[in-house]
């Protein structure tokens, strides 16, 4: 076989399938492979004339018609899958290739597979893509890892494939190794949080006002023309309006409130642990999809525990609306902080380099969690690359400041109603922790060294100390 594919995508599922039909559509000669044939042999039925396709049933002829270097897509299954497909693409490939897995790795694998590829020669570039099954088809978030050389030739090919905003690719090269697979983890924990946030004004609007979904529908179709633009925003104005079919009720009120996770989620909350980063908005909206599968328990609560709870008193409709709106917007503003701070943590870890305003350029458009507000945090970053806190930018600063009353408003409503808002709390609470002169953690340090001799630091003077606290209670500098 003569090799004239410019590059190759196996694993053929809802996202390789759609990315190799966004190679094929932007002129690209596209070798294509699945494990199982019947994949391969569906997309070239259907989607044949999207361009010019390569299919082949083996792994050796697929590798065989790619054009040296070789540039092949991986998009299969996180985990073993990837390893899996990786261990029988090695023997095959030579020096200079590069295998870019697509899929949802987990980082440290990356770093992992980065490592022992780097050995043989072969360039491995762990690259995060974003935009779902419509994305992968019509321009995608890129955001490629692996080493700097690797972007030269496979740069311009992502780059042209990926969605446009302004005219600018949605895709940029992110850094060593894990990076690219890192920022797009963080991606997903931010878009949780979106998510749960949303989740949580929709059930205000509908317990507080006792709107239909149909209403709460127009009410995010409305917010969607402001500065909550994004994505989300819009598709859950649509799925809120959409109607079950079969029952004719709306489709929100037939879907069982379970939320499933993959992992990204998990993964990003585990990582911030480890480096120390409070990602608060983040943790709660992955626990609440926790509590909405726990089964066993909420079933044993359920009509048990009592709520003590008021009635809504809401004498002003648009204005409670409004609120809701504030509180979002605001809760939103501080989910983007703490995934920047990730970010930026992981990146001094790792020593990662990455550029915080490019990653929000790179999510303006394609990605799930595409919103108007990016462009802000690009030009927040842009005023001072080493920003310490998104929320501390002169433009957040001012717009959370006119949303913090209607903030408390919504929370402490919620909480006086007994409807539940882990993430706009816990965002209110970490923004009220980080703006605070003193926090109680002096006490908590105190007691630390009262039971474990931990020691303590001053305000008023440099040193570390100890008390003795089971003896005279005299201070020693440690
Ligand atoms: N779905 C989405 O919206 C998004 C998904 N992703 C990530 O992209 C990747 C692909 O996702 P998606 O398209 O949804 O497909 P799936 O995650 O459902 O994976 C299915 C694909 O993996 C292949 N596969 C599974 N096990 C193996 C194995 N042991 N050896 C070889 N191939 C195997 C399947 O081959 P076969 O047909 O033979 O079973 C099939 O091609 C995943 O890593 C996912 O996390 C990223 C962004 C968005
Ligand atoms: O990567 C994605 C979007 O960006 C995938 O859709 C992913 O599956 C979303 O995560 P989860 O399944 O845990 O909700």
């Amino acid at each position: 076989m003569s090799a004239r594919a410019q590059i190759g995508v196996t694993g053929l599922a809802v996202m390789g399938r759609n990315l190799a039909r966004n190679f094929a559509r932007h002129g690209y000669t596209t070798a294509v492979h699945n494990r199982s044939y019947a994949k391969t042999e569906s997309l070239i039925a259907d989607h044949g004339s999207d361009g010019d396709f390569i299919p082949s049933e083996s792994m050796a002829d697929f590798v065989a018609s790619i054009e040296r270097p070789r540039k092949v897509v991986v998009m299969v299954k996180a985990g073993g899958p990837t390893d899996a497909v990786i261990a029988e693409l090695v023997p095959l490939l030579e020096q200079g290739d590069i295998i870019i897995d697509a899929g949802n790795a987990h980082f440290p694998d990356t770093r992992r597979r980065e490592a022992e590829l780097k050995e043989k020669g072969i360039h491995f570039v762990g690259t995060g893509v974003s935009g779902g099954e419509e994305g992968a088809l019509n321009g995608p978030s890129i955001m490629p890892g692996g080493a700097p050389e690797s972007y030269e030739t496979l740069g311009p090919i992502l780059e042209d494939i990926s969605a446009k905003v302004d005219g600018v690719p949605c895709c940029t090269y992110v850094g060593p190794d894990g990076a690219g697979h890192f920022v797009k983890m963080v991606h997903n924990g931010i878009e949780y949080a979106d998510m749960q946030l949303i989740a949580e004004a929709y059930d205000l609007l509908k317990q507080g006002l006792g709107a239909s979904a149909q209403e709460i529908g127009e009410i995010f179709a409305e917010w969607n023309k402001g500065d909550l633009e994004s994505f989300l925003i819009e598709i859950t104005a649509d799925v809120l309006q959409h109607v079950d079919a079969e029952t004719g009720k709306a489709f929100v009120d037939i879907v069982l409130d379970r939320a499933e996770q993959k992992g990204t989620g998990r993964w990003t909350v585990q990582n911030a642990l480890d480096l120390g980063v409070p990602i608060t908005g983040i943790a709660e909206a992955t626990f609440a999809r926790a509590l909405s599968g726990s089964v066993p328990q909420r079933a044993a609560a359920v009509g048990v525990l009592p709520a003590e709870a008021g009635s809504w008193e809401i004498t002003d409709r648009d204005a409670f609306i409004e609120d809701v709106r504030r509180a979002l917007y605001s809760s939103k503003v501080v989910a983007y902080s703490q995934g920047f701070d990730q970010i930026a943590a992981a990146s001094e870890e790792f020593g990662w380099d990455i550029d915080r305003g490019a990653m929000a350029r790179i999510w303006r458009g394609g990605c799930i969690i595409r919103a108007r507000f990016l462009n802000r945090i690009t030009e927040a970053y842009e005023r001072d690359e080493n920003l310490p806190l998104l929320l501390a930018d002169p433009y957040f600063t001012k717009v959370v400041g006119e949303g913090v009353a209607s903030w408390r408003r919504i929370v402490s409503q919620a909480a006086l109603n007994g409807v539940p808002t882990p993430a706009f709390s816990s965002s209110l609470a970490y923004y009220d922790g980080v703006r605070a002169e003193r926090l109680p953690a002096s006490l908590i340090q105190a007691q630390r060294d009262f039971f474990g001799a931990h020691t303590y630091q001053r305000v008023d003077k440099p040193g570390v100390f100890h008390t003795e606290w089971t003896r005279d209670r005299s201070e020693t500098e440690a």
